[in-house]
């Protein structure tokens, strides 16, 4: 069903003004600013052939094709995050309800106008080091942008809303199984303040059914973020091979979604760092460059402090913000093993723990690769109208060109490293609530992970409890006592003893150091705790518990339930994830659930692996 745009409302709640979603709706820049499928030139153009049969675009491929969603027999919504119905203005406890805003996040209701129009975007890929070609949203349908909070503009779409022209030989579905796990985790690392892509609403669509490896019931989640471009945007455009379309990509990234103002990081290091200086004046274009080189940096390393895996760090997963974005056979990792894969299919351990970091620098790699063109013409050449139409002059601007972007690249790289090894220093400081030293980091940090790793203790629990231990209220310190907090209840088992003494000796080796780290900052344990209890949660959704969810909600499905029934589960793990830090807010409902998901499980649930198949 089409419709076109109401008019604006505004609906008041106590001391506040929420907007409602439908007042919120503007055109998307994305499709005002960047060429079209040549195919289909305006949303007057669309047919169910050029607009939902896979197909190649070609040489003179634009960057989005009108589409349109799927439309299903039955809908059943069920839920909405109230972080990001907040963040978008939106009344948290009656805006969901409202039958318009659950037929827009559903794909049922399709708003179009003038300017208005669904669409998907093209992208292309380099998929475990491998080019792919072209790739795209071939089952995501982008709605329109949205005006939220702070003036803050985000670009909403539904994930799993049917074929478009990207499909290429899949169905154009999502299973509930991977939009729950998506829906949810999006939310819960946006929580713990990891930059991510987020999840606004999801819908079951319990007469659509998809084949996996088992035939699964599919799902729409409504996703939004200020920005859906992803490090594939630029691959694409090199496959094309148009430098028109580069160009066009670039400046509508610095002007349209960065609106020329780089990250804080940039500007220090504009400022302050030799080799910068001395590479002399930057074009805006190498400003985009560093600026994502930058945010995918420091997003690496909050993934690292929170043992937070994607799973398929591909080009096409990269987001130019740097924000987490595609949640497949990702996993938070239950025990630190740097060489964890959360993806069953990552034989060779490309996107493990340990690799992650270059696995997003080879995507950086790729960017560079694609923006060379652009990045080698520096000040002196980026405005020529004749570069721009021609490209480079003769060979010696084409050498010169070469050099500098391998100096660029060089500078890079440096960039890269310095702010992962910092960011993820500090965050880890956070964590433990000790202040970020210069020099001994690297031995606490080496010790804390010696420490996790011998004695395989859950990663972020072990925070959580390291937090809690007084290291100086206590004068006759018992470091068996503070070491035996740590033992889950199974290590304290008759014929363990072994494995526990060998425990308990790490965590008192480890203990003393940091014990002399917290005496030295002249800490009180109050003001550690009062430090790091926002930076380590009380809950994290594990994959069993993710499970759990799922195949709750599949069985309510199945049998009809009502809608209170369907929601249950979900609701409460978004509770939950919501206030990973704040037990108050998770409500009262489902208490034995919750303690089951806060508590110690066996081994055989922990460290698993997904597949890819969504
Ligand atoms: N069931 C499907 N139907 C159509 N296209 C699909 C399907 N599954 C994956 N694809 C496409 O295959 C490519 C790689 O898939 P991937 O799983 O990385 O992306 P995705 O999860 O579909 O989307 P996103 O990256 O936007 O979250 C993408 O172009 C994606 O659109």
């Amino acid at each position: 069903m089409l419709r076109t745009l109401g008019k604006l409302t505004i609906r008041n709640k106590g001391m506040r003004h929420y907007q409602t979603l439908q007042s919120l709706i503007k055109s998307s820049p994305y499709t005002e600013n960047l060429k079209t499928d040549p195919k289909v030139p305006t949303p007057g153009q669309v047919t169910e052939k050029l607009s939902k049969i896979p197909r190649q675009l070609g040489e003179n491929g634009g960057f989005f094709t009108y589409t349109y969603p799927t439309e299903r027999k039955s809908y059943r919504f069920l839920s909405a995050s109230k972080r990001a119905l907040e963040d978008l203005n939106l009344d948290p406890i009656n805006e969901p309800k409202s039958k318009y805003f659950q037929d827009i996040v559903s794909g049922k209701e399709v708003v179009k106008d003038d300017k208005i129009h669904p669409f998907a975007m093209a992208y292309a890929g380099f998929q475990f080091g491998n080019f792919a070609g072209q790739l795209g949203d071939g089952r995501v349908i982008n709605l329109f942008q949205v005006n939220g909070k702070d003036n803050k503009e985000w670009e909403l779409q539904l994930k799993g809303a049917g074929k478009t022209p990207y499909s290429r030989f899949a169905d154009g579905n999502a299973v509930l199984r991977s939009s729950i796990r998506e829906f949810i985790i999006s939310e819960y690392l946006n929580s713990i303040g990891i930059p991510t892509t987020r999840a606004l609403a999801i819908t079951a669509l319990p007469e659509s059914k998809a084949q996996r490896s088992i035939v699964e019931i599919c799902s729409i989640v409504c996703r939004m973020s200020p920005c859906w471009i992803r490090i594939g945007h630029f691959d694409y455009c090199r496959m094309i091979g148009d430098r028109d379309l580069l160009f066009q990509l670039c400046d509508y990234l610095n002007n349209k979604v960065l609106r020329n103002e780089y990250s804080k990081e940039l500007n220090d290091f504009l400022e302050n760092d030799e080799n910068l200086k001395e590479f002399g004046e930057l074009t805006n274009y190498d400003k985009l460059f560093l600026d994502i080189i930058i945010k995918n940096s420091k997003s690496v390393s909050y993934w690292h402090a929170y043992g937070f895996l994607n799973g398929v760090l591909n080009t096409d997963n990269t987001s130019v913000l740097g924000l987490a974005i595609d949640f497949g056979p990702f996993a938070i990792m239950d025990k630190f093993d740097p060489n964890y894969t959360s993806n069953s299919e990552d034989h060779e351990l490309r996107y493990s723990f340990k690799n992650t970091p270059s696995a997003i620098w080879f995507n950086m790699i790729k960017l560079a690769e694609s923006m060379a063109e652009i990045l080698g013409a520096g000040p002196e050449l980026i405005n020529d109208e004749n570069f721009k139409k021609y490209g480079y002059p003769n060979d010696e601007a084409i050498e010169n060109a070469g050099k500098r972007v391998n100096k660029l690249i060089k500078i890079a790289g440096d960039i890269f490293e310095k702010i992962f090894i910092e960011d993820y220093l500090r965050l880890i400081c956070n964590r433990l609530g000790i202040k970020p030293r210069e020099n001994d980091n690297a031995e606490i940090l080496t010790i804390l992970f010696e420490t996790l790793q011998i004695t395989k203790l859950e990663y972020n629990k072990f925070f959580t409890i390291l937090q809690e231990i007084k290291l100086r209220d206590d004068t006759n310190f018992d470091y068996d006592l503070a070491a035996s907090k740590f033992l889950t209840d199974d290590l304290k088992l008759e014929g363990k003893e072994e494995e526990r003494e060998k425990i308990i000796k790490e965590l008192k080796s480890f203990l003393a150091v940091f014990k002399l780290r917290v005496e030295d900052e002249m800490l009180t344990d109050e003001e550690r705790f009062n430090r790091c209890v926002n930076y380590n949660p009380k809950f994290i959704p594990k994959n069993w518990i993710l499970q759990e969810v799922i195949d709750y909600t599949d069985d309510k499905l199945r049998n009809n339930a009502s809608d209170e029934e369907i929601s249950l589960y979900i609701n409460k793990i978004m509770k939950m994830s919501e206030n990973p830090f704040d037990k108050s807010k998770w409500g009262n409902e489902l208490k034995e659930l919750e303690n089951k998901w806060i508590s110690d499980v066996d081994d055989s649930k922990l460290m698993l692996q997904c597949s890819c198949s969504s």
